[in-house]
């Protein structure tokens, strides 16, 4: 029931561990969020907690990366049932495309009609400084260019379609209220939007990598999050995802800037406070989801 390796997971093996969750929490949720490299500290937000380690769910790969705990978190968040990601898994950790993204199933077959996903990224536009938070209005899939896509293989129809559209993976409407919010909040400085592109990782990126990115019509780079967002509106989630930008990307070979995963999670904590109050505020206001892609 649970296989191993690279196998793609059914959507039987995905529905057994649904409903395995679902006999160890009353909680229901509606809204799934995935934090991003040391921002964990989201899962904290959720009241009435009930969590469960990565390696006692059926099916779950591990964390391995330093910033991702390993936690599913049920809970409530301003009296909305979610269910959080302390922790997700990345190309890079060597767990074929299907497994890491496997999660996004569970939370559908779980009841979730959006989902929020974060993210550290590398800032590519000139623009943007560390520490600005990025919406996601569009993305560039460089593994998927290769062949490397999530829904490779069988379509299973019970979860989607096999050609599902991506021109509108980002919800709009979901772009407009985090706008809105942020300005509220009083983040106009250090909020904006841009489209974010992954990488497999787990090497940054060298000069001539960046400055091509760059020119493609990325703002961002990164080494996750995309593969999460095709399988997501797949199975027909609403959409929407930040990137919190933990450095610049090196373009200049004069630079004496080195990317490096201390100064991602130093960012990551530095800006936790105000990324879990746009995301809090957020999920206060929203709607639920009704559209089905
Ligand atoms: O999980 P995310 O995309 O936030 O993690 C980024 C990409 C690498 O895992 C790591 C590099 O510092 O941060
Ligand atoms: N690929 C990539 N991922 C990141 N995650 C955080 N910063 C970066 C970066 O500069 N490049």
């Amino acid at each position: 029931m649970f296989p191993q390796g690279n196998q793609c997971y059914t959507y039987e093996d995905c529905k057994a561990t649904a409903d395995w969750l679902l006999t160890q929490t009353d909680v229901r949720p509606s809204v799934g969020i995935v934090c991003g490299s040391g921002l964990g500290g989201l899962a904290e937000m959720l009241k009435n907690q009930v969590a469960f380690n990565y390696k006692d769910i059926p099916n779950f790969p591990q964390s391995t990366v330093h910033g991702h705990a390993g936690r599913l978190v049920f809970g409530t968040l301003k009296g909305r049932s979610c269910v959080c990601m302390q922790g997700r898994f990345h190309l890079y950790e060597g767990y074929p495309i299907q497994k890491i993204t496997l999660p996004m199933r569970i939370f559908k077959l779980l009841g979730v009609d959006t989902v929020i996903l974060t993210n550290a990224a590398g800032g590519l536009n000139q623009d943007f400084k560390v520490g600005d938070i990025m919406i996601m209005k569009d993305h560039l899939n460089m593994p998927g260019f290769a062949g490397n896509n999530p829904l490779a293989g069988l379509n299973d129809d019970r979860f989607g379609v096999r050609f599902p559209c991506m021109s509108d993976a980002y919800d709009r409407e979901l772009q407009q209220l985090a706008m809105d919010v942020g300005q509220e909040l009083g983040f106009g400085d250090f909020l904006k939007e841009g489209v974010y592109c992954v990488l497999g990782g787990p090497s940054f990126e060298t000069i001539a990598e960046c400055r091509m990115l760059h020119k493609l019509g990325a703002d961002a780079v990164g080494m996750s999050t995309v593969h999460e967002v095709i399988v997501a509106r797949h199975c027909g989630m609403r959409v929407f995802a930040l990137s919190l930008i933990t450095n610049q990307a090196v373009m200049d070979y004069d630079s004496e800037e080195k990317a490096n995963h201390e100064e991602v999670l130093q960012t990551g904590k530095q800006r936790a406070e105000q990324l879990e109050q746009l995301i809090f505020t957020m999920v206060a206001r929203m709607e639920h989801n009704n559209n089905d892609a």
